[in-house]
């Protein structure tokens, strides 16, 4: 078996906002490939420690790694490398609402450095196509489904090929069916190789799409063996 290839580790890491310590003493790892779920109740602290993932949140204490970036020494100009490695779902779409599916994509790109248009026109049919998504390139966001929306998120997260994608709640505003199929759309990324590291508060998806399952608690992060 290969050894296994680690995306994300914090290591004896404090999560905070502002000035109060939400989860203290943080440490895990997340290897390619893995599909990892972080569970916990509201405010027990899923989301800082996201955000911390990201650099949305400082990492004052401890050490983390994203993608091969050590979030305890970022500069200001590691950050937009950084989250070009990475990909980020929320649950409340974030799209642009005035512009194409096709120029949500186009803006993702151009801001990330891409300036050939043939490789941009080919990576945002790839990306569309991976979520299931092929004709939906030149309409507007209100003309799709809340489900559609959420595919083209997921679609923009994946223009930069990131190691690991990060997803805060991505199926909270969807009816059942509508999050089963985007949680199939996430096991076949997954299945390409991108681990996942999914915030959700949705049991029954925990159940039918297994993965490892880290929870918030009491100001702890604990992995709950299967
Ligand atoms: N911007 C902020 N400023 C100050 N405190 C915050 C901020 N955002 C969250 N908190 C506090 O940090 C703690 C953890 O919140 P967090 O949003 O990380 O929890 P969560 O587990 O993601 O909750 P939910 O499931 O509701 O999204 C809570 O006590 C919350 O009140």
């Amino acid at each position: 078996m290969l050894p296994p290839e680690p995306v994300l580790s914090l290591d004896h890491a404090d999560i905070y906002q502002g000035k109060k310590l939400v989860l203290g003493n943080v440490s895990f790892q997340i290897n390619k490939g893995d599909f990892v779920y972080v569970i916990g109740r509201t405010g027990s602290g899923k989301s800082s420690m996201l955000k911390t993932l990201y650099a949305d949140l400082w990492l004052q204490t401890g050490k983390g790694h994203v993608a091969g970036y050590a979030l305890n020494a970022l500069t200001p100009r590691d950050i937009p490398q950084l989250r070009r490695k990475i990909g980020i779902v929320f649950q409340d779409f974030q799209l642009f609402f005035d512009r194409s599916v096709e120029d949500n994509l186009k803006f993702v790109l151009k801001a990330t450095g891409w300036t050939n248009k043939a490789d941009m026109d080919r990576r945002i049919a790839e990306v569309l196509t991976q979520v299931g998504l092929d004709t939906a390139q030149q309409k507007m966001p209100h003309q799709l489904s809340g489900g559609e929306q959420q595919r083209v998120v997921i679609a923009r997260s994946l223009l930069n090929h990131p190691q690991i994608i990060i997803a805060d709640e991505p199926t909270g505003n969807l009816d059942p069916a509508v999050a089963d199929q985007i949680m199939k759309v996430f096991q076949a990324i997954n299945t390409g190789g991108t681990a996942i590291f999914m915030a959700t508060h949705n049991y029954e998806l925990i159940h039918k799409y297994p993965g490892r399952v880290l929870r918030c608690q009491d100001g702890q992060v604990v992995e709950l063996r299967g």
